[in-house]
């Protein structure tokens, strides 16, 4: 069937048949893509029926479809165009991982973050209303996301939106289990009379439906006709989701979202509504492969896997996994000391802390901006919290920490975790931000480590540290890991030279993984050069800068960050201050959004590989 598909066109020709063949065509493209190239597998292979039924009814690109986070589209990238790269799915100047408008005219955002999609949504069905156009708007939101806080921001702005349809893709899971009083709704949903009666419903539906063999558009409009959407209406009457219902959604639901003809029904009955829709289906993680079916968490986002056993991949030792270790290390010694995530506890490192210290232990959700707040809660109640988020993800917790820990002078732990390049997730996970937003924090002490044993110092001076202290390291491979070694101590704001000595004639200023590629790199040169490890972007070692440029007839900073605002910003700053003339260039990331691919590669593009920095160093 994939052979023969051209473009959402097509599917309304097809026959349910020959929908249902193109869903195990495109199911085994996934996994053929996914085994080979790393990727999120589980979320996409649950979303095959739920994308075919979409583009049958829907007219896209004009009926505006939107991904929440993206993760799941994988079978919307083969229906609309890319089948034929998606063998370069997530590698470098490949198919994206994730939507991206550059990309496709059916991509209607670019999304990776969680939550969005609801608020954009409602954006553009007002838009559309002002100029009167007639094209539906339908988002798809995950259970998980669903506890997003902009979710219900936009819930709170969507009345009276006609064609409008939010669909919430409920498999029962977030990365790991969902967690608080909303997913224990969305199950209550779920597991309500009506689903009791869904088995039923759905064969009464499918019995109203002609043989297979004739197109389903006409299937599923004869099914329409000749019940006046009654089903479909009375399910949404018998249905006791008063909380959608009291935002003036209608709710319909929940239905079996592996079941191509009845949510084509449903959604062609819920585009046209002249009220805001809330369609819940019913889909399994992992849908179809057994491995991932079992394991949704193993499989929800894989670096590649033998497709005949399952066997993943397996990463090398990880900073997220040394951090994992030393704080379970540090907390049982401590009581105070607890962990916070945002539906990242796998992720960050801390699913050993959350077994050995479940009360200890805190999963929000995705809800990033009450993670930290509700850190700085439990701060002001005298407990130690370490609050581990990717530095992507902490981005939309930026006032949380001004105004709810910062100004507040609590003591709270950031571990961002995935500061700096992080690979194939591309440019919405790409964490090289942070030392920009975080440094200028009044208060805020920012680090980063050069190695897995510099990452234990400084958890345990985070630990001591009765101020704000935001702990930055990148995703990947931990250099100069010593199981045995115990943290030592660390002096607040301190550097050390790594390489060479302080008179030298060229100063590098590194910070974080950029200081073994500066070493790497002045080493190449074979120059008389000093390479500084500054451990602290803020606060800075102005002694020790003042010491390094003395001689120096040039000095280069290096950090996988934004060259804008970030530790090179810091350190002109300083000399500013300090009214030391040396000519300075800052090595990062230039002023764009780079892309996806390999670490090394990306690292070629920023000008921050070994020989590009040697280069520079050298001139
Ligand atoms: C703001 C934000 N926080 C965290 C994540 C990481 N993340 C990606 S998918 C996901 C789980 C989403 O669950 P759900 O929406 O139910 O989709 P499913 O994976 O079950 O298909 C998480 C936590 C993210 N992408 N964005
Ligand atoms: C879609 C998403 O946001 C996460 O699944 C993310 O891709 C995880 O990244 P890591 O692989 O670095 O944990
Ligand atoms: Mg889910």
């Amino acid at each position: 069937m994939l052979e023969r598909y051209s473009d959402p066109r097509d599917l309304k020709k097809y026959s349910l048949h020959e929908l249902k063949q193109l869903a195990g065509d495109i199911r085994q493209k996934i996994l053929q893509t996914v085994s080979a190239n790393g990727g999120h597998l589980a979320s996409s292979l649950g979303a095959v029926e739920l994308t075919i039924a979409l583009h049958a009814v829907l007219d896209t690109p004009q009926d505006k479809l939107i991904w929440d986070v993206g993760h799941q589209a994988y079978a919307h990238k083969i229906l609309t165009g890319r089948l034929a790269k998606i063998s370069t799915l997530r590698q470098y100047n490949g198919v994206s991982g994730f939507p991206k408008r550059e990309e496709s005219i059916y991509d209607t955002l670019t999304v990776g973050h969680a939550s969005t999609s609801v608020s954009a949504a409602v954006g553009i069905a007002r838009a559309r209303d002002i100029q009167k156009e007639n094209f539906a708007v339908v988002s798809v939101v995950g259970d998980g996301s669903f506890s997003g806080g902009l979710i219900f921001e936009a819930l709170n702005n969507a009345q009276n939106l006609r064609k409008f349809v939010i669909i919430l893709n409920d498999n029962g899971m977030s990365i790991g289990k969902p967690v608080g009083t909303l997913a224990k709704m969305i199950t209550k949903l779920r597991l309500s009379n009506i689903y009791r009666g869904l088995k039923k419903q759905t064969e009464f539906m499918l019995g109203l439906l002609p043989a297979i063999g004739r197109p389903l558009r006409l299937a599923v409009d004869k099914l329409i006709n000749r019940t006046g959407g009654i089903i479909i209406r009375e399910l949404a009457k018998r249905q006791k989701a008063g909380f959608f219902q009291d935002l003036g959604f209608t709710y319909f639901g929940p239905l079996d979202g592996h079941n191509i003809s009845l949510l084509a029904a449903a959604l062609k009955y819920a585009k046209d509504f002249d009220r805001p829709v809330l369609l819940h289906v019913l889909t399994k993680k992992g849908k179809g492969y057994t491995p991932a079916e079992k394991e949704p968490s193993r499989f929800h986002g894989v670096s590649g896997f033998a497709l005949e056993t399952g066997d993943l991949r397996q990463g090398e030792r990880s900073y997220t996994g040394v951090f994992g270790e030393e704080l379970l290390k540090q907390a049982a010694g401590d009581k105070k000391i607890c962990a916070v995530t945002a539906a990242m506890a796998e992720g960050t490192g801390l699913s050993a802390f959350a077994e050995k210290y479940p009360k200890r232990f805190f999963d929000v959700g995705i809800a990033e901006e009450h993670a930290v707040t509700f850190s700085a809660g439990l701060a002001a109640g005298g407990l130690k919290p370490v609050t581990a988020i990717y530095s992507t993800f902490l981005q939309r917790a930026y006032d949380q920490i001004i105004h709810d820990a910062a100004l507040q002078k609590l003591p709270l732990f950031l571990a961002v975790d995935r500061a700096g390049l992080v690979g194939a997730d591309g440019p919405t996970h790409h964490g090289v931000f942070d030392l920009s937003f975080l440094r200028t924090v009044p208060g805020l002490i920012l680090a980063a480590p050069k190695d897995a044993n510099e990452l234990k110092d400084l958890i345990k001076f985070g630990l001591s540290c009765s101020r704000l202290f935001a702990l930055r390291y990148p995703r990947g491979k931990a250099l100069f890991w010593d199981a045995e070694r115990d943290a030592r101590d660390v002096e607040l704001g301190k550097g050390e030279i790594v390489y060479g000595q302080a008179d030298a004639e060229i100063a590098v200023w590194a910070i974080g993984a950029m200081v073994a590629q500066s070493v790497k790199a002045a080493k190449q040169t074979g120059r008389n050069i000093c390479v500084v490890n500054a451990r602290f972007a803020a606060p800075l070692d102005k002694e020790l800068l003042q010491t390094t440029t003395k001689k120096a007839k040039k000095l280069c900073t290096v950090e996988e960050n934004s060259r804008r605002g970030g530790f090179g910003a810091a350190v002109a700053e300083a000399l500013t201050e300090l009214k030391i003339s040396v000519p300075h260039i800052i090595c990062g990331v230039p002023d764009n959004f780079v892309g996806q691919g390999a670490v090394e590669q990306l690292y070629q593009d920023c000008g921050l590989d070994v020989e590009t920095l040697a280069k520079l160093f050298d001139a």
